[in-house]
């Protein structure tokens, strides 16, 4: 069984719907990343999921039991949904080991027992040893595993993560990461975890749920994600896709079709079903673009070299669509420079299904 279902989940504020019929389910053990540009409704998801927030249609259901729906909406704090928010919201006062107990004891939980789910709790995130010291007394990723421990001694069924890496500087960002995706093995906790940046959820995430203006644009692995974007708004999002006018030219055979690029064919990857059509879009990689001097390809002039140290990045105008830019990289020796003519080829790419196909 799921354990976080939402079944066609609208949220309105006055006429404006910031999430507006969303479906997801988050399996068992599950880490999901819901992932999008500033306003597309990913805090308002996560408010509704813990509880800040009603409905305005649609149900969210933890487990078997409906939270949030038109019979009404359990109370945060019956839901067992544990927050762990980006500005750690500790109490200075407090030493680590009674931030992380302070919910045990509001409960009156036995001291003895407490103590010891503490100590778990601390071991869980690797902080044994810590437990006397002052919130002040410790770095920002170690602050952030006590708001990760203080959430965990409640035994939640479900953990919700709030751009919990957004005030870490890079380098402690990318042993966060390590850290959660470690945290997430060894206790095999359901998550969901909200951010916008595009490398976080593909490194730590089993599946991403990709939002736009407050939909669900594509709910997939990362993988998919990049491989097989359900759309435009995705293609470009992830990993930069460049996106590129194209006609169709045959049906789909073997997951692939043809297509004419920029005035070139080529064999691109695209869903079962495809038919030919005009006003298609094909997405592409910088990675799947290279130079071609002499084979099939497309021409255009290079508008810059920027010389990036082992490599440049060199920004093309095809003859054919002189108002699009492509980008691609070239390794030493870069043999292009600026004002020439050159020909390019797509060595592989991805055909952008219709808009409204499943
Ligand atoms: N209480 C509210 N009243 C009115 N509008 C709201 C309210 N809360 C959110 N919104 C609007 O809903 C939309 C989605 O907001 P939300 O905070 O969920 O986006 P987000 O994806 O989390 O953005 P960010 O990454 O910038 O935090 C925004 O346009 C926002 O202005």
């Amino acid at each position: 069984m799921a354990r976080l279902s939402l079944d066609n989940v609208t949220k309105s504020f006055a006429n404006f719907d910031a999430v507006k019929d969303v479906s997801i389910d988050v399996g068992d053990g599950e880490f999901l990343a819901v992932l999008g540009p500033s306003g597309c409704g990913k805090t308002t998801l996560l408010r509704l999921v813990a509880g800040f927030e009603k409905v305005t249609s649609g149900e969210i259901r933890i487990g078997s039991e409906v939270v949030s729906g038109k019979g009404g909406s359990v109370a945060p704090e019956k839901r067992r949904v544990g927050i762990v928010f980006q500005n750690y919201a500790l109490w200075p006062h407090m030493t680590v080991a009674e931030n992380i107990g302070y919910s045990l004891k509001v409960a009156k939980l036995d001291k003895a027992v407490a103590r010891q789910k503490v100590e778990d709790a601390l071991a869980l995130v690797n902080l044994q040893g810590l437990g006397e010291r002052r919130p002040a007394n410790l770095s920002g990723g170690q602050r952030q595993r006590v708001a990760l421990a203080r959430c965990l001694v409640a035994a939640p069924s479900l953990v919700l993560f709030d751009e919990p890496l957004a005030n870490l500087d890079v380098h402690l960002r990318a042993s966060m990461e390590d850290e959660f995706a470690s945290f997430h093995k060894r206790t095999g906790t359901t998550i969901v975890y909200i951010t916008h940046d595009q490398a976080e959820a593909m490194a730590l995430a089993d599946r991403i749920a990709v939002m736009d203006g407050g939909r669900l644009a594509q709910l997939a692995t990362p993988r998919e994600l990049y491989h097989e974007p359900a759309n435009e708004m995705v293609a470009s999002f992830i990993s930069q896709g460049i996106l590129l006018p194209a006609d169709v030219l045959s049906a789909e055979e073997r997951g692939h079709c043809k297509v004419r690029v920029l005035g070139a064919e080529l064999i691109v990857r695209c869903r079962p079903g495809e038919r030919p059509r005009t006003g298609a879009k094909v997405c592409c990689r910088s990675a799947d673009l290279d130079v071609s001097p002499d084979g099939p390809g497309f021409d255009g002039l290079v508008k810059r070299v920027i010389y990036q140290g082992g490599s440049a990045r060199i920004e093309f105008t095809p003859s054919t669509n002189p108002d699009l830019t492509l980008h691609f990289e070239q390794p030493d020796p870069v043999a292009l420079e600026s004002g020439a003519q050159a020909r390019l080829r797509i060595r592989s790419g991805w055909l952008i299904p219709a808009a409204g196909a499943a």
